[in-house]
């Protein structure tokens, strides 16, 4: 596959180490990097996602897709910068912080109690005969699972095991309710527990554990 083989990615912007270990030290948050139009920048991505999960170009078509693409991945080359320093991830005005590869979610509450959000699973999210993949609906589960941890223990947790359990079919382009809360923790283990719904219906279920990260621990 052709790509950007010679590309380094996650070059540190300075030599000062902005993390101690973990996700993000501080949870460093922002609603300015990128600037206004970022969040629209990343919903433009997706649709095009979208659109190249169900389109079938012409061999002429794809050649000028390629064409576009690669001008555009020229103009973010100059842009580059460190996973501390991107705004994916760190902005809490946009849908699921403004990470692209996350499935879009909105946080309607969240904090020691556990985390409330609408999640919106993409055309792009297909896994087959018009319903979402499951492995989305893990990440949807992880991303929020470690969330609640992080808010209970106010410090970057990670997974130490995540099970789903897919109770029925989960729908795409729909707004679904997620929701995570610490279960039951013992020491640094957080033992998080979720639901997914479309309306009354449960599509899935998690069970999982999250470990608080010791100071400095990767
Ligand atoms: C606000 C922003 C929110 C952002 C949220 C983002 C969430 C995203 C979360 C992720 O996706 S993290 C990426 C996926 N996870 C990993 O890559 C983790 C890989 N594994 C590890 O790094 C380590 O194994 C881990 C940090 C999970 C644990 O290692 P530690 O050395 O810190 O802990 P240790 O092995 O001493 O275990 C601590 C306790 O947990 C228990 N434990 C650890 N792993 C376990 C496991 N898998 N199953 C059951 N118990 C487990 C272990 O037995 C022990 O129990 P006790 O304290 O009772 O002795």
């Amino acid at each position: 596959m052709k790509g950007a083989p010679e590309q380094e990615w996650n070059v540190a912007a300075d030599e000062t180490p902005q993390h101690q270990g973990g996700f993000r030290a501080d949870f460093e948050v922002t609603t300015e990097r990128g600037g206004p139009s970022y969040g629209e920048m990343i919903e433009q991505v997706r649709t095009f996602m979208d659109k190249v999960r169900y389109a079938s170009p012409s061999p002429e078509l794809a050649d000028e897709v390629i064409d576009d693409l690669r001008k555009l991945n020229a103009k973010l080359d100059s842009t580059l910068v460190d996973e501390w320093t991107s705004p994916s991830g760190t902005r809490i005005d946009l849908p699921s912080r403004g990470n692209i590869t996350l499935p879009p979610y909105e946080v309607l509450d969240g904090g020691p109690d556990g985390v409330d959000a609408v999640v919106t699973f993409r055309p792009f999210h297909l896994g087959g005969n018009g319903v979402a993949h499951g492995g989305h609906v893990a990440i949807a589960f992880d991303d929020l699972g470690g969330m609640a941890a992080a808010l209970r223990v106010g410090r970057p947790a990670r997974t130490a095991y995540l099970t789903v359990n897919y109770r029925s079919l989960t729908p795409l382009d729909t707004p679904l309710t997620l929701r995570t809360w610490v279960e039951r923790h013992d020491g640094r283990k957080n033992f998080v527990r979720g639901t997914l719904h479309d309306g009354d219906r449960l599509c899935a279920e998690l069970d999982s554990l999250f470990i608080e990260l010791k100071p400095g621990q990767a």
